[in-house]
């Protein structure tokens, strides 16, 4: 064989990896979107439901208490069967198909009235919604981990805010347009405005499937260098919790990362109080916050991939967490200012902080990882909300304000400590993009499978690459 062919043969392994790897970003990245979508489905027609189901603000609360606070738990649980028992391929469809069908005995309670039935499948479609995530973070860590993998995450956060965004104002015209043109019963037409997250969560479920397909197919043709741990068990084992110093580290600052929420949750009201805002005027900054993450986000993945010094960046995230606090506490500056600085450290902070376990673990571990990281957010926001609104009754929004700094300099202590951790071991963590893109170093422990910008000779082709000019020798020598 000689030595064009070879190339040619290289250039086209380059070229189907290249397909896979495309066609992996975009599954993964789009995978989140209808859950995202269909998350606030009850908030973006409130007071409809509130009206059609005769229900109390009280009882409308229990649509998402229902789908959060299984959550402290049910992640760790979906996480480690991801990584030990079911495989991340199908424990994806699983879980994609539990969204399905916790959306679809939602619109059945909207539709037939029956506020318990809504409940239920608000259960479903939280613990399907949430280990999704789980699954999307581990399936990221496993095709892009390396020099690439903030900017998946970049997307994947751009696309979720965004199916917020459009729930908010395409759900509410679209139940008013079915009201107004088919003068149906408004419960009939809960169902069918709340029809579109279905169709959005069905598409989630096929992109699951396709990606576990694409995934299959991409581990036969040698694109991953990782193996993955085939052996699968019933038998609990501690082992995959055994994670190292730095990863609970991590865990805080997620933790910490997320407060944000419970603050915007408090948002509309507080821009009310202090700066005497419409509802309407409170609403539009605080969605001024959700659109700057969403156009953020992917620039921000570039950025750091970019740049690399991750810890840096959730640094820098962290003060301007910090800064956007203390102007909402101790300013009369257009709380937009605040608003929008809020959404970019918020934006830094998640879009690096969760690149941070495929350094350090294995992507047996992975799914173990997320599935834990998920539940302490929860935990974290569940905490931090029930807090907040005893702060506010007591003392006032200037307390609240202040006791959000007070955990943000909480996280400004465990990102310090974690950055001297990382130091102390190496710098595995903080390492500059150059050294990630340079597929010599080998300090990495674990490399980025292929790259996606410009997809270079692979390391699990050398072994093929060898194969070929074994062949070419062979061939000369006969
Ligand atoms: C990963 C993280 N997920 C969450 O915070 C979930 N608890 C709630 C998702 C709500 C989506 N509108 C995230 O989305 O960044």
């Amino acid at each position: 064989m000689k030595f064009k062919d070879i190339r040619d043969k290289l250039s086209s392994l380059k070229t189907v990896n290249n397909y896979f790897t495309v066609s992996a970003f975009i599954l993964i990245t789009l995978l989140n979107f209808g859950p995202g979508f269909s998350y606030d489905n009850p908030a973006a027609l409130e007071q409809e439901i509130l009206r059609t189901l005769k229900i109390s603000n009280a009882e409308y609360e229990i649509l998402y208490i229902t789908t959060s606070w299984p959550n402290v738990l049910f992640p760790i649980i979906g996480g480690y069967l991801l990584d030990r028992v079911i495989g991340y391929r199908l424990g994806t469809i699983i879980y994609t198909s539990c969204v399905l069908f916790g959306q679809a005995l939602f619109i059945l309670g909207c539709g037939f009235n029956m506020f318990w039935l809504m409940c239920v499948g608000r259960f479903f479609f939280g613990i399907g919604t949430e280990n999704t995530t789980v699954a999307q973070f581990t399936y990221a860590g496993r095709w892009f981990k390396g020099a690439q993998i903030s900017i998946v995450f970049g997307v994947i956060f751009t696309f979720t805010r965004l199916g917020s965004i459009l729930d908010f104002n395409v759900t509410q015209a679209l139940y008013f347009a079915i009201l107004h043109r088919f003068q149906l019963n408004s419960n009939i037409c809960l169902s069918l405005a709340y029809t579109l997250g279905f169709c959005l969560c069905t598409l989630s479920l096929i992109f699951a499937i396709i990606l576990a397909v694409v995934d299959k197919k991409a581990e036969k043709y040698g694109t991953f260098n990782e193996k993955i741990d085939e052996k699968r068990t019933f038998r609990l084992s501690l082992k995959n919790f055994a994670f190292p110093f730095n990863m609970w580290l991590i865990f805080i600052i997620i933790i910490c990362a997320y407060l944000v929420f419970p603050f915007i949750t408090l948002a509309p009201v507080f821009f009310q109080t202090k700066y005497g805002y419409s509802s309407a005027l409170s609403s539009f900054t605080v969605s001024i916050f959700f659109i700057t993450v969403t156009i953020v986000s992917s620039i921000n993945g570039l950025i750091i991939d970019r740049t690399g010094k991750h810890l840096i960046w959730i640094l820098i995230a962290n003060v301007l967490v910090i800064v956007s606090h203390s102007i909402f506490a101790f300013t009369f500056l257009p709380p937009v200012l605040p608003a929008i600085i809020l959404g970019i450290g918020y934006s830094l902070a998640t879009t690096a902080v969760w690149a941070l376990p495929t350094y350090i673990l294995s992507v047996n571990q992975l799914g173990t990882a997320y599935g834990c990281s998920l539940s302490a957010l929860n935990l974290g926001e569940g905490i931090i909300s029930v807090l907040s609104g005893v702060i506010v009754d007591n003392y006032g929004y200037l307390s609240l304000e202040v006791f959000f700094i007070f955990l943000n300099l909480i996280w400004l202590f465990w990102s310090i400590i974690l950055f001297c951790s990382d130091y102390a071991k190496g710098g595995v963590l903080n390492k500059w993009g150059r050294s990630r893109r340079n597929k010599k170093d080998k300090e990495e422990k674990i490399e980025s499978p292929i790259s996606f910008i410009d997809a270079p000779l692979l390391e699990s082709e050398e072994p093929k690459f060898a194969q070929l000019e074994l062949e070419n020798s062979e061939t000369q020598s006969i």
